[in-house]
């Protein structure tokens, strides 16, 4: 305020002074979303709420755009954070730096009711020449290409919704994305199911993947402070009081830490 002057490369000075902190969201159940009531929620939201507050910045604003444009929007200023239980891997570790996860996870697929074409890996696809979708900018697009799956027999949607009616209707066979989202989105409908959790295969080892946030590379200081709060969180046991009204597991909670992630 008034002519009080913050670096530019304190990130969390500024998000004091402006006591508020930008959220990416991919509109994606139970990551973080905007709800029924028009309620902006989602585990990585509420758990941003909870931690941004004991950093000090008051409250937390959505910016929802889509799973692909998270990177670019966090790097172009759109946003401060991604806050939409985002996989750390290697190739998103050289654009952006991640806390450590809050979450794993193994995909699934959504597939038909009774499951017809008997598809439970990313292997089952190849074999049965199924018709395969997924995500934009989601990392099981990687998963299905480390697989076999031809890059032009893919089908790219814009999220989980999307790839439940092009199940429904049959223009696919397969949407793959994480197991917590398939079975979430399929809690709508009569005419598909989500299969058995899987691990996808990369370089013939099993996948199990951690999700957690996002910051610019600048913001090592801001993502060192959100770390120290997480790792209170998972000792206190408060991370899994926060997550576990979103449908998560005992079994989904971590000890991987983003540098092991990145690599
Ligand atoms: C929470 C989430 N994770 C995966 C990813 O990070 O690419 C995708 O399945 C999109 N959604």
């Amino acid at each position: 305020a008034g002519c009080s002057r913050v670096p530019s490369g304190d990130a969390l000075a500024r998000l004091k002074s402006q006591g508020t902190v930008r959220l990416g969201i991919a509109g994606e159940v139970p990551y973080g979303y905007v709800d029924e009531q028009g309620e902006f929620t989602g585990e990585a939201p509420e758990l941003a709420r909870v931690i941004f507050k004991r950093l000090g910045v008051d409250s937390v604003q959505p910016v929802a755009t889509d799973f692909a444009s998270l990177i670019p929007g966090l790097n172009s200023q759109q946003f401060d954070v991604v806050s939409a239980g985002m996989y750390i891997n290697k190739e998103r570790c050289q654009q952006v730096i991640f806390a450590d996860p809050e979450y794993q996870m193994l995909d699934s697929f959504i597939v038909r009711k009774g499951n017809p074409k008997n598809l439970h890996s990313y292997e089952d696809v190849v074999k049965a020449k199924a018709r395969f979708s997924t995500g934009t900018g989601y990392a099981e697009i990687g998963y299905a290409i480390a697989a076999g799956i031809p890059e032009d027999d893919i089908v790219i949607l814009r999220d989980q919704v999307a790839g439940l009616n092009a199940v429904e209707s049959g223009r696919v066979d397969v949407f793959a994305g994480t197991a917590l989202t398939t079975r979430e989105v399929v809690k709508k409908s009569t005419r598909a199911e989500a299969t058995e959790p899987f691990a996808a295969i990369v370089d013939g080892e099993k996948q199990i993947d951690g999700g957690g946030f996002a910051f610019r590379p600048t913001d090592t200081e801001l993502r060192d402070a959100f770390n120290v709060e997480i790792h209170k969180m998972k000792k206190s046991g408060e991370l899994f009081r926060i997550l576990k009204p979103f449908g998560f597991t005992k079994s989904e909670m971590t000890t991987l830490t983003a540098e092991e992630l990145c690599r």
